[in-house]
């Protein structure tokens, strides 16, 4: 008989009504596709210009074809936490990965916020386990969290007590929640005193502990730390707290990991990271699910654990949902000033991000994601673990002495790991689950860490965190999707993690080189979406959403060329826009009209105003002619073999910044990235003026540049401003000499082949 409680669903996928957004997206589409037949029509009488246009034209036709595809089915997916407890018996433990590399760029507070706000989620303390990874090898940090575990044994039943939404200190002092709490009682009051007061005192000591850095005492439990060369140095796992019971509340455990680094061992940056945290964590806890989250994304929501299971747990026989991924969330003041376009992160995901999990389910991030342990150690949906070996999950079976050895070859050569690995992939991971012992594996657990332990293993090649892309998240994600999972996007009301959106102009152009560097990467690998599709099971449309992004870094081929034409056409007299007489000359001007109407609305859906809106717009048009092109260059180096791709990390250190004197302004610092858009602006400023003044050469046709060209450089130069500004800035608001010669030097040369192209 059918139960009306517990076949309540744990979550509902609701299909968005967006008829009319289709619709505008379809007429954005046709105005393409006549702006080419135009250009196609007359091309013969303008030769290579019009050419390159209908190229860069074709091209854009192209990409917006892939947004439409991601973008056309829209789903929310509606989680009920409430209902778990009626419909699992048990909740299945988790394991929370964190991860830092540098302690100055990532300061230990953050870390400690982060790993804080894990401690101190609702969900049963003895079900969690907090591993961070510190590839900066600081004494720091393994400081920071000692201290901060002593602080958790208040802030987390203090957060309980009370109900805390914001369970990351740092956020929950500075927005000053407690001030407008509905409660109002004395001991609430007393409570909060004091627990602010421990708070202030914790960042005392680590502030201390980070001006003193020379002088830290390396006696006792630091000696591991001592001489220590974070390039060259052993393997450091300490449990920093263990859980000794077996009960729901208290403190999880926390153990941090300083992986071996050796210089002749590639280390590969977080991906290698992530592996360690997963063989570490798998002869400790071992967990059937693992959460993963960058330093500075501290758990937002704290009933979000709860929300993934209702995904994970809840669809049919649990064998279809790879992953649960959290979108990326920025916190601070960008709502109102958002100089360098963090939100045009969240309106990406809003519709990218979300439609793409109508198809086969969005792309990993990186961060604030839940991953099955099996599906990370390779299972696919089927239940057959990597070379067609069938491991059928959930019913018990006796592993061979042959097959063991098999699982060596693959996890390496401790015999625990691969026994866990084992239990894993057999689905009966809660039996070796000792969660009141984990100390009794840190021999064990330090040597997984070790760089030898992957060497002639497929840890990195088919298991675990992928490595050959900057961008190791997407290649993941895109392995799990090609065995033929799908994903899920968790999006609950209040937002699941909040990080720190990069807040300089170098560390933005920095960041979104990486990415598009690594995107790219991964559509030159054997992990292509396209070999996806035809050798696995990526679906077509899904590899057309992840060509979308893997293609980032070589749009700024058109939309530089497309840029660069209307300062051309001023210089020769030509044109490439329709004339005013003319139809067709409605066209462009429709097709940006309405394109920026449809971007608008989304940003207003968000939340946005229109100031933000035009600063992601700008922010748009400034990487991906700047940052994506020394992404392609990048890839280049890579395939000429002539240089490795790096990760750079993120500055999270706000405070230390000067942009806080003027956060509305546009940085930059001495990197040839900026020569680019300095060029442009200069490029298209000497162009107007010299065709302004009639300093022209003759161009083929009789009619010259005219009011859609006009129209277009304006457009650029509106764009492109805060480099022009830069020109005449100070400081950090200006761009150095160095790089306005070499960009002066730059339109120099295109003038002179501008005149002897006409
Ligand atoms: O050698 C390294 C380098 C980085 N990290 C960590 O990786 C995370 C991401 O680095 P960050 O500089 O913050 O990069 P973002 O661009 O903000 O990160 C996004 O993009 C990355 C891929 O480019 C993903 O790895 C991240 O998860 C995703 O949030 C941070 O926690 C770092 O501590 C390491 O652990 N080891
Ligand atoms: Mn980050």
């Amino acid at each position: 008989m059918a139960n009306p409680i517990t076949d309540l669903p744990l979550y509902e996928r609701i299909p968005r009504k967006n008829k009319l957004k289709r619709a505008t997206e379809l007429v954005i589409l046709f105005l393409l596709v006549s702006l080419l037949i135009y250009r196609l029509r007359l091309i013969h009488a303008h030769g290579f210009v019009w050419l390159l246009a209908f190229f860069c034209e074709s091209w854009f036709t192209f990409i917006w074809i892939l947004v439409m595809n991601a973008k056309w089915h829209l789903f929310d997916n509606i989680t009920h936490p409430d209902r778990l407890k009626t419909r699992i018996h048990e909740l299945p433990p988790v394991d929370l990965f964190v991860t830092t590399a540098d302690p100055v760029l990532e300061p230990p507070i953050i870390t400690v916020n982060t790993v804080l706000s894990l401690l101190a989620l609702d969900y049963p303390a003895n079900k969690l386990a907090c591993y961070v990874s510190d590839d900066g090898a600081s004494p720091i940090i393994f400081y920071s969290l000692v201290e901060a575990i002593k602080f958790a044994k208040l802030w987390i039943p203090f957060c309980k007590k009370y109900n805390i939404q914001t369970r990351a200190p740092f956020r929950y002092f500075s927005n000053k929640e407690f001030e407008t709490s509905s409660d109002v009682s004395s001991k609430f009051q007393n409570d909060i005193l004091h627990v602010k007061e421990e708070y202030a005192q914790l960042c005392r000591k680590i502030e201390a502990a980070e001006k003193h850095s020379d002088q830290f005492e390396f006696s006792k439990e630091f000696s591991a730390f001592s001489k220590l060369d974070r390039r060259n140095h052993q393997s450091i796992v300490k449990v920093i707290w263990e859980k000794k019971d077996d009960l729901a509340d208290g403190v999880p455990h926390l153990v941090y990991v300083a992986r071996e680094k050796r210089p002749q061992y590639p280390h590969h940056y977080k991906a290698g990271a992530m592996n360690a945290l997963a063989r570490v964590s798998g002869v400790m806890t071992n967990s059937r699910f693992m959460l993963n989250v960058d330093c500075d994304m501290f758990a937002n929501n704290a009933q979000v654990v709860l929300h993934a299971m209702c995904l994970l747990l809840g669809s049919e026989n649990e064998r279809e949902i790879a992953y649960v991924q959290c979108p990326q969330h920025f916190y601070g003041d960008i709502k109102d000033d958002d100089p360098f376009g963090a939100s045009s992160l969240k309106v990406l995901q809003e519709y990218i991000t979300r439609g793409v999990g109508g198809i086969q389910g969005p792309f990993y991030g990186g961060s604030g994601c839940f991953h099955r342990r099996d599906v990370i150690y390779g299972l696919s949906p089927n239940g057959a673990m990597i070379e067609g070996k069938k491991y059928l999950g959930n019913e018990m079976q006796v592993i061979g002495m042959q097959e063991k050895e098999g699982l060596k070859e693959k996890f390496g050569c401790s015999t625990e790991l691969v026994n866990s690995a084992s239990q894993t992939l057999l689905g009966s991971h809660e039996k070796l689950n000792c969660p009141n012992d984990i100390s009794r594996s840190l021999t064990i657990a330090t040597h997984v860490a070790d760089c030898i332990y992957e060497s002639d293993t497929l840890w990195g090649k088919k298991i675990g965190w992928l490595y050959g892309s900057t961008a190791e998240d997407v290649l993941t994600g895109l392995q799990i999707h090609a065995s033929g999972w799908r994903s899920a996007y968790l999006t609950p009301r209040r937002s699941a993690f909040l990080g720190c959106a990069a807040f300089t102009g170098p560390a933005v152009m920095t960041q979104q080189k990486r990415w598009a560097t690594g995107l790219l990467e991964i559509l030159f690998s054997k992990n292509s979406p396209i070999i996806a599709t035809i050798k696995g099971n990526l679906k077509f449309r899904q590899c057309l959403s992840y060509l979308y992004i893997n293609i980032w870094a070589l749009r700024s081929i058109p939309e530089l060329s497309y840029v660069v034409l209307p300062a051309y056409c001023f210089l020769t007299n030509t044109y490439i826009f329709p004339k005013v007489s003319e139809n067709a000359f409605w066209i462009p001007i429709s097709l940006v009209v309405i394109y920026n109407l449809i971007s608008l609305s989304e940003y207003f859906h968000c939340g946005f105003s229109v100031k933000v809106w035009w600063n992601n717009q700008r922010m748009s048009r400034i990487t991906a002619t700047t940052a994506w092109l020394f992404g392609v260059l990048s890839v280049l180096l890579k395939l000429l073999r002539l240089s490795d791709t790096v990760f750079e990390i993120t500055s999270k250190d706000q405070g230390g910044d000067v942009t806080h004197t003027n956060p509305g302004q546009f940085t930059f610092d001495d990197s040839p990235i900026f020569i680019p858009g300095t060029a442009i602006v200069l490029m298209h400023i000497t162009a107007l003026v010299m065709w302004l003044l009639g300093i022209h050469s003759q161009g083929q046709s009789a009619l010259g540049a005219g009011l859609g060209e006009v129209i277009c450089s304006s457009l650029v130069l509106l764009n492109f401003l805060s480099f022009l500004k830069g020109c005449f800035g100070k400081g950090s608001y200006g761009i150095p000499l160095s790089t306005i010669s070499k960009s002066v030097a730059l339109v120099g040369f295109f003038i002179y082949f501008c005149r002897r192209a006409s």
